[in-house]
């Protein structure tokens, strides 16, 4: 989205077959193919020489990096920029860092704010937020248009996020509910797990559409909990996110519950190495809602499906025979 607009789009890549790629060809063959993407965007492998390249562009107040990594290379990432970052004086002009990850860590249980924070501590200068939000990432390479809520508790990188991607076919929102849009982008996953197993049972529309809008109370439920504004669940990163996600073809965690509920096991479906979040964080969300004395009963059934043996027909009776109460 932004080599659509600026002829400055760096995007780091591991794999050095990758960056050839995007270079070269501008393809990228293994997440995007068949897909042109605008001969702008240049690629490296070499870490050292993409941060350089934020520090020493034109324009300091335009130094951004969006890592867009899962959450299980967020704080190996964030400790990499860690050692490459030089340290920059207190008036140093600032460094805007932004993720997309939506998870929770599995083992402790943190969120990507918290993970960044502590890789990259004591560093006023490095301001960071979460750019979450309704957005397949085939649809916005194929440049088709898409909104987006970044969150940052300094309002010059919601500021930033929405200067850098002014012009392109991505609108952003800000907001400053980190943690509110964290649990949004986190939770939805879990709930387009939920669905998936619906559609793949083919409990039919009705189904969906109750498992979308009790899932999204669930999450409320949850983020409110945490520290989250209850508004922020039925913008772009919840409500949207949510929608997209229990509902869209292109969705991994979607297409895991559908696989499910057509009988396959986690096990098969994840083989071939597919990022589905939701499968990594429901445990997650699941213990963060006992630990607030909270009812999260789609996320407990997702739980009893993935890892606990519980057949999917056998989850769904047991939440149609929870006791009635009011919406
Ligand atoms: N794919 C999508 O449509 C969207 C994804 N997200 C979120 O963004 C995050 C990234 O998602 P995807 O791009 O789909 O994931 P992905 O699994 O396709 O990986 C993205 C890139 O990260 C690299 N990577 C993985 N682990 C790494 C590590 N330890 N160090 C360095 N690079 C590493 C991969 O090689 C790949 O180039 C996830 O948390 C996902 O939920 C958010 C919005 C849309
Ligand atoms: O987060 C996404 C869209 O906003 C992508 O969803 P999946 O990870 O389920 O593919």
């Amino acid at each position: 989205a932004l080599a659509s607009a600026r002829s400055d789009a760096l995007i780091w890549a591991r794999d050095p077959e990758q960056a050839r790629a995007i270079n070269q060809q501008h393809l990228n063959p293994r997440y995007l193919p068949g897909i042109d993407l605008p001969p702008a965007l240049r690629a490296t492998s070499d870490f050292d020489a993409a941060l350089a390249h934020v520090l020493d562009g034109p324009d300091p107040a335009d130094r951004l990096i969006v890592l867009g990594v899962p959450m299980a290379g967020l704080a190996d990432v964030c400790r990499r920029i860690a050692q490459a970052l030089p340290a920059l004086g207190p008036d140093a002009a600032p460094v805007h860092l932004l993720w997309t990850c939506k998870g929770i860590s599995p083992d402790t249980h943190e969120w990507p704010h918290q993970i960044v924070a502590q890789a990259l501590p004591d560093r006023p200068w490095l301001r960071t937020g979460v750019l979450s939000g309704p957005s397949f990432a085939r649809e916005v390479a194929q440049g088709l248009p898409v909104a987006l809520t970044v969150a940052g508790r300094d309002p010059d990188t919601t500021r930033a996020a929405q200067a850098a991607f002014h012009g392109t076919r991505a609108r952003i929102y800000g907001t400053r509910d980190v943690m509110g849009v964290e649990v949004g982008g986190a939770l939805k996953n879990v709930m387009a797990i939920a669905c998936g197993i619906s559609d793949g049972l083919r409990l039919g529309t009705n189904a969906r559409a109750a498992l979308i809008t009790r899932g999204l109370a669930e999450i409320q439920r949850l983020g409110v909990a945490l520290g989250g504004q209850a508004d922020t669940f039925i913008g772009l990163a919840g409500l949207g996110d949510l929608v997209l996600t229990a509902t869209g073809e292109l969705s991994r965690n979607r297409q895991v519950g559908v696989a499910i509920g057509q009988g396959r096991t986690l096990e098969d479906i994840l083989a071939g190495g597919m990022t589905a979040e939701g499968v990594r964080c429901a445990r997650a969300a699941q213990a963060l809602g006992r630990r607030h004395g909270l009812d999260l009963p789609i996320t407990d059934a997702v739980c009893g499906v993935l890892f606990d043996g519980v057949a999917p027909t056998q989850a769904v009776a047991a939440l149609l025979a929870r006791d009635p109460r009011d919406e």
